[in-house]
């Protein structure tokens, strides 16, 4: 009931559908009502007494009924159908909401294919239950309060005998629905990870294939489908032995009332149109227990759908503003990025970065290089504050900035991450995403600077060219060319390259750079890089080895002293210091 407490917060602005729509279930339930009795007058007051004249009269009153039965029934639909919407459309969009604002921490976590589900079949359960489950529930309990006040007034001795068949078949109903409740949650759990394989295979295509593991993928699919198919047919064979035995219980009733009631209309304390009535309002007793079960697992599932959503509406956000935070505009900021003894872990793991210190004043140039693992991506992240540090400070300006407003911090900042996600959009689009009033002039300028625009004028489409979901029908470089643009259209105060040239080759990387140095003029810039080609002309090189900083300074200075710069450096310049080597012994020799 807490989870329809907390549920009735998305539609109680539309409570009067959901009233409505009972209140016509109800009338058109006891509408219902009318049917058994024109059979008994039929029965009763025309065809025993021969009054045929009465007939067209009773015939037009079943029409009658029957028009406006079919009115409430539809009005039912139309309210319950509207509010289950209405709900099912504020929980999509709170829920979606809610995954914007989430934080990178719940993401590390995340199983695209379970937030799916959620957002998909989850709501629709809960869509279903909301909008006619719920109206269903109560329509059961009036179905039998009205049938049973209706037979007590032809007669209590039968309707007890029909009451104390209750028992024994809402028994049978709840031991089935105890089956079947389980035997759909397999289901759900199997479909789940069926749909998964299918997500999974498809995102990792590539992989599957370089591997040559499409028969293994085959079989496991196969599997997981076997599984599906046999709690399928398991829920079939429930299902299936259900209704007969149901049938052959509310038989053993009729059968009950033939012999009393026939015995009662022979003794001429029944008649026998009302015994007629009786057996057409058992229905109204049987009915309701027959869907007990149904409606009782449609209530379960209900439940525990709602419960997964509104886990995900519950999820705390960990990284929050504080109750007045500061909010800078651009033209206010001006670069100046310190950290001061920064220790951040990741969840209950040890430290990913440990007393972390250094000052970026505006304009400068940090590189980060260590090996892989080390902790340069994370220190970006806590400038970012994708996550709060444990302990130590990250300033802006000398602001701290746990103190600043998210948006505004983090639209100072524009990065380019080794994976690039491409919207399935145009090439335009993806440029100046995130951004508002941009010309076409700007968006090719940026494309000119990252070394896209020749590549994207030779698709006939241009900047109009859609590229797929992750980027598909463009290579590595190129996709990485075009996150460069969106980064550089977004002419921010901070400039975040993590890894940015890892994908291109060398004449690109040091043709984007020189493109680089024109637009870093001006901006903090961090660099992660693997080549030291791409952090030479940095201000200052951090080198990073399990978290901590073990080496800093100039490149000149750091290819002087022994340690990891210089061994990367000796490893990658190689054939550069030999030829060097060699030049210096030709002139000795010379
Ligand atoms: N989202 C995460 N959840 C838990 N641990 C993480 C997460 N991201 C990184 N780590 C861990 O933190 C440590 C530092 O990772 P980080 O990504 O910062 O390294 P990196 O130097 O950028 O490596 P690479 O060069 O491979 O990108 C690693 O031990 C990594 O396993």
């Amino acid at each position: 009931m807490d989870v329809l407490r907390q549920l009735q917060t998305f539609f109680w602005e539309k409570r009067t559908y959901l009233l409505v729509s009972i209140l016509f279930l109800a009338l058109a339930t006891a509408l219902g009502l009318v049917y058994p009795n024109l059979l008994r007058i039929l029965i009763d007051d025309v065809i025993v007494p021969r009054n045929f004249e009465d007939v067209p009269i009773l015939a037009l009153t079943v029409l009658g009924v029957v028009i406006l039965k079919a009115g409430m029934q539809f009005l039912h639909g139309f309210f319950g159908g509207r509010l289950g919407n209405y709900l099912a459309y504020r929980l999509r969009n709170a829920c979606y909401e809610k995954l914007q604002f989430l934080s990178f921490r719940y993401y590390d976590t995340a199983k695209t294919g379970d937030l799916m589900s959620r957002l998909t079949g989850d709501l629709e359960a809960i869509r279903n239950f909301i909008g006619f489950g719920f109206a269903q529930i109560l329509n059961m309990v009036l179905m039998v309060v009205f049938g049973a006040i209706m037979m007590m007034t032809m007669s209590w001795k039968l309707t007890l005998l029909t009451l104390v068949c209750i028992p024994l078949l809402a028994f049978v109903a709840l031991r089935f629905e105890s089956k079947i409740h389980p035997a759909f949650q397999e289901m759900r759990l199997a479909l789940s990870s069926l749909t998964t394989a299918v997500q999974e295979n498809i995102t990792g295509v590539r992989t599957v294939k370089s591997f040559a593991r499409e028969p293994y993928e085959v079989e496991k699919f196969s599997t997981r489908n076997e599984r599906y198919k046999t709690n399928q047919i398991h829920a079939a064979t429930l299902w299936s032995r259900y209704f007969p035995v149901m049938e052959i219980l509310a038989s053993v009733s009729v059968v009950l009332l033939l012999v009393v009631g026939g015995r009662m209309v022979i003794q001429q304390t029944l008649t026998l149109g009302e015994l007629v009535a009786f057996f057409s309002l058992i229905w109204y007793i049987i009915g309701p227990m027959w869907g007990l079960g149904f409606h009782i697992n449609n209530y379960t599932q209900s439940k525990a759908s709602g419960e997964r959503v509104l886990e995900l509406l519950n999820t705390p956000v960990d990284v929050v503003e504080t109750e007045d935070p500061v909010i800078v505009e651009s033209e206010q900021v001006r670069g100046h990025v310190t950290f001061e003894s920064v220790t951040f872990a990741y969840g209950n793991k040890m430290p990913a970065v440990t007393d972390i210190n250094f000052d970026a004043p505006p304009g400068s140039v940090i590189g980060f290089l260590g090996g892989t693992g080390s902790g340069k991506s994370t220190i970006i992240q806590l400038l970012m504050r994708a996550y709060n540090v444990n302990s130590g400070a990250i300033k802006l300006d000398g602001r701290n900035i746990k103190d600043m407003g998210i948006r505004s911090l983090r639209s100072q900042i524009a990065s380019v991450f080794q994976e690039t996600f491409l919207f399935s959009s145009s090439i335009r689009n993806n440029i100046s995403y995130g951004l508002k009033n941009v010309t076409m002039d700007e968006i090719i300028r940026a494309a000119k600077l990252a070394k896209a625009h020749d590549f994207i004028m030779e698709f006939p489409e241009g900047y109009d060219t859609v590229v797929g979901e992750r980027g598909m029908g463009l290579s590595g470089g190129q996709k990485q060319r075009i996150a460069i643009a969106r980064a550089l259209l977004k002419n921010p105060k901070i400039l975040v390259l993590d890894d940015a040239t890892s994908a291109v080759d060398m004449e690109t990387e040091h043709e984007i750079q020189s493109g680089f140095q024109e637009v870093m003029r001006g901006r903090t810039t961090f660099i992660i890089a693997h080549r030291i080609s791409s952090l030479r002309h940095a201000d200052e090189i951090l080198v990073l080895d399990e978290g901590r900083v073990v080496q800093r300074g100039k490149h000149t200075e750091l290819i002087q002293v022994p340690g990891p710069y210089q061994d990367v450096y000796n490893i990658q310049y190689a054939d550069y210091i030999a030829r060097g080597k060699r030049e210096a012994g030709e002139q000795v020799n010379s």
